[in-house]
């Protein structure tokens, strides 16, 4: 019987370890990304944080979870936060608080019970701490390496479905937002700030699928509306096997850009959040994205940038995550 990838792997590394190859990279190969790494782990770096079958586990899935990563008290005050920007008792520059489709196209909703997403919170102090918390970026530098910038903020606050089903986030990869590569040294962290359960539409995720290429990506057709930029898999194989992430809150689950993930709809009347920041290895290179599989999403951030600052200042697609990305360890060196 052929052996399970992971094995192979386990197989590898015992035998490299015996004949006394070094295969654990280290940070000197990290700092320069064109170095050459054993390619039994291509995904990681060995900080001594990840234990070996961690790393396994990432090199052949996609993701991992840590459990009871972020305390209670910062959900408790990110939560407070979340809050206070809801109420407009402040107002943070940069930052897109997004109601969903269908009860921004229909109802008049106030405060926190129409809001979906806020997203690019890197200016909110509070906020921000998330990306900053040590316990993360010990994880982060695993798949970074050293020069850590945190690129994409959101707080995901996923409404009770309005029964349009419009609170699904489709089948997706990350990497298809982002004009910036290597794709390895990305990662997300995403921690649940409850108890995120198949009910209130926890993360759906398709294990192995950072191994392949970046999809193409467009709205679904979705009857009841699709939230804005919420691009999903065109041909997404619904017979992929699939994982629920059902997490606790605190939880936290790292993966990489290329791994296709969605949400299914919330069936609870309790909204359910989540706090996120897509990691970058600041070595990383902006990329043109002309004539590849990005180019709708880039003009559809190009087009929204022009109504935003208006038709004087282009800016373009690769200036818009320069402009957000906040460099969090180390030395801002590229991105
Ligand atoms: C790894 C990354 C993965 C992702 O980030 S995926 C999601 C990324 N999504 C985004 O970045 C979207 C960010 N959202 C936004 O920019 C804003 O929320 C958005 C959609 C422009 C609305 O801005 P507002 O300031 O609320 O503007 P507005 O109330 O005047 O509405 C303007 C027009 O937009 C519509 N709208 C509002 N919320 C929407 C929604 N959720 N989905 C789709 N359309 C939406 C709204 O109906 C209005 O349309 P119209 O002009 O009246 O036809
Ligand atoms: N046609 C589709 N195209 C792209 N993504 C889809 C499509 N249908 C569902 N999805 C996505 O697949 C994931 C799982 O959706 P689904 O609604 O089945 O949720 P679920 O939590 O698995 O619920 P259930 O318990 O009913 O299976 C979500 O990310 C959802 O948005
Ligand atoms: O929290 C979720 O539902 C997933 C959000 C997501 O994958 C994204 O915004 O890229
Ligand atoms: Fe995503
Ligand atoms: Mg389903």
């Amino acid at each position: 019987m052929a052996l399970r990838a992971a094995d192979r792997l386990k197989v590898v590394l015992n035998h490299l370890d015996r004949s006394g190859v070094n295969v654990r990279t280290s940070f000197t190969s990290a700092q320069n990304l064109s170095h050459h790494r054993p390619e039994a782990l291509q995904y990681t770096f060995d900080t001594d944080v990840l234990s070996p079958e961690q790393r396994l586990a990432y090199e052949e899935d996609g993701f991992i979870l840590i459990k009871n990563l972020v305390s209670e008290e910062d959900i408790n005050r990110f939560r407070k936060e979340f809050e206070r920007i809801c109420k407009r008792d402040v107002k943070i520059p940069g930052l897109v608080v997004m109601r969903d489709v269908s009860i921004a196209k229909s109802e008049f909703v106030q405060g926190e019970k129409a809001v979906t997403k806020l997203q690019d919170f890197q200016e909110d102090l509070e906020l921000f701490r998330y990306c900053t918390l040590p316990q993360i970026l010990k994880y982060v530098e695993c798949f970074t390496g050293p020069n850590i910038m945190a690129m994409h903020t959101m707080l995901i606050n996923k409404p009770p479905d309005t029964g349009k089903k419009t609170s699904r986030h489709p089948m997706h990869q990350d990497l298809h937002y982002f004009p910036f590569r290597p794709a390895d040294r990305i990662v997300c962290a995403w921690t649940a700030m409850e108890k995120v359960t198949r009910q209130n539409g926890c993360l759906v995720v398709l294990p192995g699928t950072h191994k392949g290429t970046l999809q193409e990506h467009n709205y679904p057709e979705w009857e009841g509306g699709v939230n804005k930029m919420y691009h999903g898999i065109r041909n997404y194989n619904p017979n992929h096997p699939r994982v629920h992430l059902e997490m606790e809150k605190g939880d936290t689950v790292f993966f990489h850009p290329l791994l296709i993930h969605g949400s299914g709809m919330n069936r609870t009347p309790g909204f359910r959040k989540a706090i996120s920041c897509h990691y970058a290895s600041a070595d990383c290179h902006y990329i043109d994205v002309e004539g590849t599989t990005q180019e709708n999403i880039s003009k559809e951030v190009e087009e929204l940038a022009r109504k935003r600052v208006g038709n004087d200042a282009t800016i373009s697609f690769q200036d818009s995550w320069a402009v957000r990305g906040r460099l969090v360890q180390g030395d801002r060196t590229s991105l």
